[in-house]
């Protein structure tokens, strides 16, 4: 195993752009809902570039684009509201894993470590993603963004999650793809892992300076199996 996960014992994961890559999903919603209202629809490449800090402000950075300038609050709680019916009607279908990261999330589950996921994805799709992708069985545990009072980059949740799991936040790793899973890592005591491949407003996140940046979560595992998985 890698020596970021000496003296782990709970590795938590972050969803969007780092087991999934969903934003072409993400990204038909938003178009749905923007055409819902008559507005100029994005590209997916410009969708990329707005997640990371949960749905509601997915919506808000849309609309923005769309209109110019910032939303009224009840124009964007309405979008909100189309973008979650949308969204919620085919989270899976354009959306897939990442390489390596079954393979991966399979080697370290047998070798004992306990997982968590911690998203700013609303908490309603994360059961059914996971599910999708036969990843369910291996998670004690979740968070999404409107789980808790705060989100990523806070370290509510993460701390939320090493207590839940009676695990001191030294013995956790977070593994994240955008600045705001590093800080939020950093902030609350635990090791951090980044993945490069994901979404990070378009900044390269070796920025938020992670203890570790690895090109594919099979770079976690021995060399020999890395190999093996890789042929
Ligand atoms: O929903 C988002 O904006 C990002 O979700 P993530 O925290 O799983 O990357
Ligand atoms: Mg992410």
């Amino acid at each position: 195993m890698h020596p970021i996960l000496n003296d782990k014992r709970l590795v938590a994961f972050d969803l969007d752009g780092t087991l999934i890559d969903s934003v072409p999903d993400l990204a038909v919603a938003v178009q749905l809902t923007l055409g819902k209202l008559d507005l100029p629809l994005p590209t997916e490449e410009r969708v990329r570039d707005w997640v990371g800090n949960g749905a509601p402000v997915l919506v808000e950075r849309a609309l923005t684009w769309a209109l110019g300038h910032p939303p009224e609050e009840n124009f964007q709680a309405r979008a909100l509201d189309t973008f979650m019916e949308y969204y919620a009607a085919a989270p899976n279908a354009l959306t897939t894993l990442y390489p390596g990261v079954k393979q991966a999330l399979e080697a370290l589950h047998r070798a004992g470590f306990t997982f968590a996921l911690i998203t700013n994805k609303p908490e309603q799709f994360i059961k059914p993603i996971l599910e999708h992708f036969g990843l369910l069985e291996w998670f004690s545990l979740w968070v999404g963004g409107d789980t808790l009072a705060e989100k990523k980059p806070s370290p509510l949740p993460l701390l939320y999650i090493a207590k839940a799991c009676n695990v001191a936040p030294s013995e956790c790793l977070m593994v994240g793809d955008s600045r705001h899973d590093i800080e939020a890592g950093k902030a609350a005591g635990f090791a951090t892992l980044a993945l490069p491949y994901g979404y990070n407003h378009g900044a390269p996140i070796e920025l938020s300076q992670p203890d570790v940046v690895l090109s594919s979560l099979l770079a976690l595992l021995e060399p020999e199996t890395e190999q093996a998985y890789a042929q």
